[in-house]
Protein backbone atom coordinates (compact mmCIF):
# COMPACT_ATOMS: atom_id res chain seq x y z
CA UNK A 1 0.00 0.00 0.00
CA UNK A 2 1.43 3.70 -1.01
CA UNK A 3 0.57 6.27 1.46
CA UNK A 4 1.53 9.83 -0.51
CA UNK A 5 1.82 12.62 1.93
CA UNK A 6 2.87 12.31 5.31
CA UNK A 7 0.87 13.97 7.82
CA UNK A 8 -1.14 13.30 11.03
CA UNK A 9 -4.43 11.48 11.32
CA UNK A 10 -6.76 14.23 12.34
CA UNK A 11 -10.10 13.92 13.58
CA UNK A 12 -12.93 14.53 10.43
CA UNK A 13 -14.75 16.27 12.51
CA UNK A 14 -12.56 19.44 12.82
CA UNK A 15 -13.19 20.07 9.15
CA UNK A 16 -13.47 24.24 8.64
CA UNK A 17 -16.52 26.13 8.10
CA UNK A 18 -17.46 28.73 6.41
CA UNK A 19 -21.30 30.83 6.86
CA UNK A 20 -22.61 31.47 3.45
CA UNK A 21 -24.92 34.46 2.53
CA UNK A 22 -27.88 32.34 3.91
CA UNK A 23 -26.36 31.90 7.37
CA UNK A 24 -25.94 28.10 6.87
CA UNK A 25 -22.55 26.78 7.46
CA UNK A 26 -21.23 25.20 4.86
CA UNK A 27 -18.66 23.15 4.27
CA UNK A 28 -15.57 23.86 2.28
CA UNK A 29 -14.37 21.13 1.17
CA UNK A 30 -15.19 17.83 -0.51
CA UNK A 31 -16.30 15.03 1.39
CA UNK A 32 -14.33 12.69 -0.42
CA UNK A 33 -11.56 14.09 -2.80
CA UNK A 34 -9.89 11.32 -4.57
CA UNK A 35 -6.83 11.88 -6.57
CA UNK A 36 -5.49 9.17 -9.26
CA UNK A 37 -6.98 6.38 -6.71
CA UNK A 38 -5.09 3.07 -8.93
CA UNK A 39 -6.36 0.12 -6.57
CA UNK A 40 -5.45 -3.32 -6.93
CA UNK A 41 -6.82 -6.81 -5.26
CA UNK A 42 -3.24 -8.55 -4.87
CA UNK A 43 -1.68 -8.15 -8.22
CA UNK A 44 -5.24 -8.09 -10.08
CA UNK A 45 -5.52 -4.05 -11.06
CA UNK A 46 -9.17 -3.28 -10.63
CA UNK A 47 -9.32 0.66 -10.63
CA UNK A 48 -6.92 3.53 -12.70
CA UNK A 49 -6.20 6.51 -12.18
CA UNK A 50 -10.04 7.74 -10.69
CA UNK A 51 -10.13 11.42 -9.90
CA UNK A 52 -13.45 12.46 -8.01
CA UNK A 53 -14.48 15.10 -5.77
CA UNK A 54 -17.76 14.08 -4.23
CA UNK A 55 -19.62 16.80 -2.52
CA UNK A 56 -20.75 16.98 0.71
CA UNK A 57 -24.41 16.77 2.15
CA UNK A 58 -25.68 15.24 -1.32
CA UNK A 59 -26.41 11.85 -3.47
CA UNK A 60 -23.51 10.97 -5.67
CA UNK A 61 -24.50 7.87 -7.54
CA UNK A 62 -22.24 5.24 -9.17
CA UNK A 63 -23.33 3.85 -12.29
CA UNK A 64 -21.13 1.46 -14.35
CA UNK A 65 -21.71 -1.97 -16.26
CA UNK A 66 -21.21 -4.99 -14.00
CA UNK A 67 -17.27 -5.35 -13.28
CA UNK A 68 -16.02 -2.16 -13.46
CA UNK A 69 -15.30 -1.81 -9.97
CA UNK A 70 -18.07 0.25 -8.35
CA UNK A 71 -18.21 -2.24 -5.49
CA UNK A 72 -14.85 -1.42 -5.02
CA UNK A 73 -14.51 1.86 -5.29
CA UNK A 74 -16.61 2.54 -2.50
CA UNK A 75 -15.15 0.00 0.04
CA UNK A 76 -11.63 1.84 -0.89
CA UNK A 77 -13.29 4.95 0.62
CA UNK A 78 -13.64 3.78 4.10
CA UNK A 79 -10.76 0.59 3.67
CA UNK A 80 -13.18 -2.35 3.87
CA UNK A 81 -12.30 -3.48 0.53
CA UNK A 82 -9.02 -4.01 2.57
CA UNK A 83 -10.61 -6.79 4.95
CA UNK A 84 -11.48 -9.23 1.80
CA UNK A 85 -7.66 -9.16 1.51
CA UNK A 86 -4.32 -7.93 0.32
CA UNK A 87 -4.56 -4.77 -1.37
CA UNK A 88 -2.10 -2.23 -3.12
CA UNK A 89 -3.69 1.06 -3.46
CA UNK A 90 -2.00 4.19 -5.26
CA UNK A 91 -3.09 7.98 -5.34
CA UNK A 92 -5.22 9.66 -2.68
CA UNK A 93 -8.50 9.21 -0.66
CA UNK A 94 -8.76 12.44 1.62
CA UNK A 95 -12.01 12.29 3.61
CA UNK A 96 -12.97 15.94 4.78
CA UNK A 97 -9.39 16.91 4.22
CA UNK A 98 -7.54 13.93 6.06
CA UNK A 99 -5.70 11.19 3.87
CA UNK A 100 -7.54 8.19 4.50
CA UNK A 101 -4.28 5.90 3.64
CA UNK A 102 -1.79 7.72 6.13
CA UNK A 103 -0.65 4.67 8.44
CA UNK A 104 -1.93 6.69 11.56
CA UNK A 105 -5.22 6.12 10.62
CA UNK A 106 -7.61 4.65 13.13
CA UNK A 107 -9.73 2.69 11.31
CA UNK A 108 -12.25 2.17 13.60
CA UNK A 109 -13.21 5.64 14.28
CA UNK A 110 -12.85 6.31 9.95
CA UNK A 111 -14.93 3.50 9.75
CA UNK A 112 -17.50 4.63 12.06
CA UNK A 113 -17.66 8.00 10.50
CA UNK A 114 -18.41 6.11 7.23
CA UNK A 115 -21.38 3.91 7.67
CA UNK A 116 -22.16 0.56 4.74
CA UNK A 117 -25.22 -0.53 3.65
CA UNK A 118 -24.86 -3.67 1.41
CA UNK A 119 -26.54 -5.50 -1.81
CA UNK A 120 -28.41 -7.95 0.90
CA UNK A 121 -29.79 -6.84 3.91
CA UNK A 122 -27.71 -8.63 6.62
CA UNK A 123 -29.28 -7.91 10.06
CA UNK A 124 -27.70 -10.02 13.28
CA UNK A 125 -29.76 -12.66 14.36
CA UNK A 126 -30.57 -10.51 17.37
CA UNK A 127 -33.29 -8.64 18.21
CA UNK A 128 -34.36 -5.54 16.55
CA UNK A 129 -33.07 -3.44 18.73
CA UNK A 130 -29.82 -5.30 19.96
CA UNK A 131 -29.41 -4.87 16.00
CA UNK A 132 -29.13 -0.79 16.00
CA UNK A 133 -27.75 -0.63 19.57
CA UNK A 134 -24.69 -3.15 18.50
CA UNK A 135 -22.06 -0.26 17.72
CA UNK A 136 -23.24 1.94 19.84
CA UNK A 137 -22.28 -0.26 22.70
CA UNK A 138 -18.69 -0.84 21.24
CA UNK A 139 -18.39 2.90 21.43
CA UNK A 140 -18.59 2.94 24.74
CA UNK A 141 -20.98 2.07 27.50
CA UNK A 142 -24.34 4.75 27.22
CA UNK A 143 -27.05 4.85 29.72
CA UNK A 144 -30.31 2.82 29.26
CA UNK A 145 -32.01 5.42 28.91
CA UNK A 146 -29.44 6.85 26.59
CA UNK A 147 -29.20 4.08 24.50
CA UNK A 148 -33.15 3.29 24.12
CA UNK A 149 -33.13 7.19 23.14
CA UNK A 150 -30.56 6.47 20.34
CA UNK A 151 -32.48 3.44 19.24
CA UNK A 152 -35.61 5.12 18.81
CA UNK A 153 -33.69 8.40 16.92
CA UNK A 154 -31.79 5.78 14.72
CA UNK A 155 -35.37 3.82 13.39
CA UNK A 156 -37.30 6.62 13.26
CA UNK A 157 -34.40 8.38 10.82
CA UNK A 158 -34.78 4.90 8.94
CA UNK A 159 -38.01 5.39 8.68
CA UNK A 160 -38.88 2.02 10.31
CA UNK A 161 -40.03 2.87 14.07
CA UNK A 162 -43.43 3.09 13.32
CA UNK A 163 -43.95 -0.19 12.03
CA UNK A 164 -41.53 -2.05 14.94
CA UNK A 165 -41.89 0.11 17.70
CA UNK A 166 -44.04 -2.42 19.34
CA UNK A 167 -42.27 -5.61 18.65
CA UNK A 168 -38.25 -4.24 19.45
CA UNK A 169 -37.50 -7.06 21.35
CA UNK A 170 -38.92 -9.83 18.53
CA UNK A 171 -35.69 -10.95 15.84
CA UNK A 172 -34.60 -8.54 13.40
CA UNK A 173 -34.85 -11.79 11.04
CA UNK A 174 -38.68 -11.57 10.99
CA UNK A 175 -38.52 -8.87 9.50
CA UNK A 176 -39.78 -8.28 5.42
CA UNK A 177 -36.75 -7.78 3.27
CA UNK A 178 -37.42 -4.21 2.90
CA UNK A 179 -37.79 -3.42 6.63
CA UNK A 180 -34.45 -5.58 7.09
CA UNK A 181 -32.75 -2.73 5.04
CA UNK A 182 -34.01 -0.32 6.52
CA UNK A 183 -32.95 -1.45 9.98
CA UNK A 184 -29.54 -1.81 8.51
CA UNK A 185 -29.89 1.34 7.84
CA UNK A 186 -30.72 2.18 11.08
CA UNK A 187 -27.71 0.20 13.08
CA UNK A 188 -25.25 2.76 10.49
CA UNK A 189 -27.17 5.79 11.49
CA UNK A 190 -26.93 5.31 15.17
CA UNK A 191 -23.35 5.84 15.04
CA UNK A 192 -24.00 8.91 13.45
CA UNK A 193 -21.87 8.58 10.34
CA UNK A 194 -21.09 11.55 8.07
CA UNK A 195 -21.15 9.40 4.80
CA UNK A 196 -23.44 6.47 4.31
CA UNK A 197 -21.69 4.06 1.48
CA UNK A 198 -24.58 2.07 -0.43
CA UNK A 199 -24.01 -0.59 -2.75
CA UNK A 200 -27.15 -1.56 -4.60
CA UNK A 201 -29.03 -0.77 -1.44
CA UNK A 202 -32.05 -1.76 -3.11
CA UNK A 203 -31.24 -4.76 -5.75
CA UNK A 204 -33.11 -7.50 -3.57
CA UNK A 205 -36.16 -5.56 -2.93
CA UNK A 206 -39.69 -5.23 -4.86
CA UNK A 207 -41.30 -1.87 -5.61
CA UNK A 208 -42.52 -0.99 -2.37
CA UNK A 209 -40.01 -1.70 -0.57
CA UNK A 210 -37.19 0.38 -2.88
CA UNK A 211 -39.80 3.07 -2.98
CA UNK A 212 -39.34 3.40 0.53
CA UNK A 213 -35.60 3.53 0.51
CA UNK A 214 -35.26 5.47 -2.05
CA UNK A 215 -37.65 7.92 0.24
CA UNK A 216 -35.52 7.48 3.16
CA UNK A 217 -32.18 8.35 0.77
CA UNK A 218 -33.87 11.51 -0.08
CA UNK A 219 -34.55 12.68 3.26
CA UNK A 220 -30.99 11.58 5.07
CA UNK A 221 -29.24 13.83 2.74
CA UNK A 222 -30.20 16.86 4.22
CA UNK A 223 -27.71 15.83 7.25
CA UNK A 224 -25.52 12.60 5.41
CA UNK A 225 -23.07 12.96 2.40
CA UNK A 226 -25.14 9.35 0.39
CA UNK A 227 -22.49 7.65 -2.43
CA UNK A 228 -24.98 4.76 -3.90
CA UNK A 229 -23.47 2.36 -6.40
CA UNK A 230 -26.80 1.37 -8.54
CA UNK A 231 -27.75 -0.48 -11.95
CA UNK A 232 -30.93 1.10 -12.14
CA UNK A 233 -30.64 4.19 -14.31
CA UNK A 234 -34.23 5.88 -13.25
CA UNK A 235 -33.44 5.26 -9.30
CA UNK A 236 -30.40 7.17 -10.28
CA UNK A 237 -31.70 9.74 -11.85
CA UNK A 238 -34.10 10.06 -9.12
CA UNK A 239 -32.35 10.02 -6.20
CA UNK A 240 -29.13 11.60 -7.06
CA UNK A 241 -27.57 15.14 -7.59
CA UNK A 242 -24.76 13.73 -9.33
CA UNK A 243 -23.58 10.40 -10.87
CA UNK A 244 -20.41 9.36 -11.79
CA UNK A 245 -19.84 6.80 -14.48
CA UNK A 246 -17.38 4.43 -14.30
CA UNK A 247 -16.36 1.77 -16.95
CA UNK A 248 -13.85 -0.70 -18.16
CA UNK A 249 -12.46 -2.08 -21.65
CA UNK A 250 -10.78 -5.55 -22.73
CA UNK A 251 -7.98 -4.95 -19.92
CA UNK A 252 -11.03 -5.32 -17.59
CA UNK A 253 -9.54 -2.36 -15.85
CA UNK A 254 -12.53 0.28 -14.09
CA UNK A 255 -11.95 4.12 -14.88
CA UNK A 256 -13.87 6.73 -14.07
CA UNK A 257 -15.31 7.98 -17.75
CA UNK A 258 -17.44 11.19 -16.65
CA UNK A 259 -18.47 12.76 -13.20
CA UNK A 260 -21.02 15.56 -12.85
CA UNK A 261 -24.94 16.80 -12.31
CA UNK A 262 -27.08 14.48 -12.95
CA UNK A 263 -29.04 15.84 -15.02
CA UNK A 264 -26.48 16.71 -17.08
CA UNK A 265 -25.29 13.40 -16.93
CA UNK A 266 -28.49 12.33 -18.20
CA UNK A 267 -29.30 14.93 -20.19
CA UNK A 268 -26.22 15.70 -22.54
CA UNK A 269 -23.43 13.30 -21.22
CA UNK A 270 -19.88 14.62 -22.76
CA UNK A 271 -18.98 10.95 -23.10
CA UNK A 272 -20.32 8.76 -25.92
CA UNK A 273 -20.03 5.78 -23.67
CA UNK A 274 -21.86 7.62 -20.71
CA UNK A 275 -24.75 8.12 -23.43
CA UNK A 276 -24.47 4.55 -24.42
CA UNK A 277 -24.53 2.64 -21.12
CA UNK A 278 -27.55 5.09 -19.73
CA UNK A 279 -29.33 4.41 -23.43
CA UNK A 280 -28.89 1.11 -22.60
CA UNK A 281 -26.55 0.41 -25.86
CA UNK A 282 -24.14 -1.66 -23.28
CA UNK A 283 -23.89 -3.13 -19.60
N1 LIG B 1 -12.20 -9.40 -2.92
C1 LIG B 1 -11.81 -9.47 -4.19
N2 LIG B 1 -10.67 -10.10 -4.52
C2 LIG B 1 -10.26 -10.17 -5.81
N3 LIG B 1 -10.93 -9.61 -6.84
C3 LIG B 1 -12.07 -8.96 -6.56
C4 LIG B 1 -12.58 -8.88 -5.24
N4 LIG B 1 -13.72 -8.16 -5.26
C5 LIG B 1 -13.94 -7.83 -6.56
N5 LIG B 1 -12.94 -8.32 -7.34
C6 LIG B 1 -12.81 -8.15 -8.79
O1 LIG B 1 -12.75 -6.76 -9.05
C7 LIG B 1 -13.44 -6.45 -10.26
C8 LIG B 1 -14.45 -5.36 -9.97
O2 LIG B 1 -15.44 -5.90 -9.09
P1 LIG B 1 -16.52 -4.97 -8.42
O3 LIG B 1 -17.43 -5.85 -7.62
O4 LIG B 1 -15.87 -3.84 -7.74
O5 LIG B 1 -17.28 -4.41 -9.72
P2 LIG B 1 -18.76 -3.82 -9.85
O6 LIG B 1 -18.69 -2.79 -10.92
O7 LIG B 1 -19.27 -3.41 -8.53
O8 LIG B 1 -19.55 -5.09 -10.38
P3 LIG B 1 -21.11 -5.46 -10.25
O9 LIG B 1 -21.87 -4.33 -10.89
O10 LIG B 1 -21.24 -6.72 -11.02
O11 LIG B 1 -21.42 -5.62 -8.80
C9 LIG B 1 -14.03 -7.76 -10.76
O12 LIG B 1 -13.15 -8.27 -11.74
C10 LIG B 1 -14.04 -8.64 -9.55
O13 LIG B 1 -13.91 -9.98 -9.89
Amino acid sequence: MSFDLPEPALDASTHQTLPTSQNVLQPLIPAFDVVGLTFAYGNHKVLEDVTIAIPPRQVTAIIGPSGCGKSTFIKALNRIAELEGKVQVKGRVEFFGQNIYHSRVNLNQLRRQIGMVFQKPNPFTMSICENVAYGVKLLGRPSRDKLDEIVEGALRGAALWDEVKDNLNKSALGLSGGQQQRLCIARALAVQPKILLMDEPCSALDPIATMKIEELISSLRQHLTIVIVTHNMQQASRISNSTAFFTTDETRIGRLVEFGPTARIFMEASHPSTRDYIEGRFG
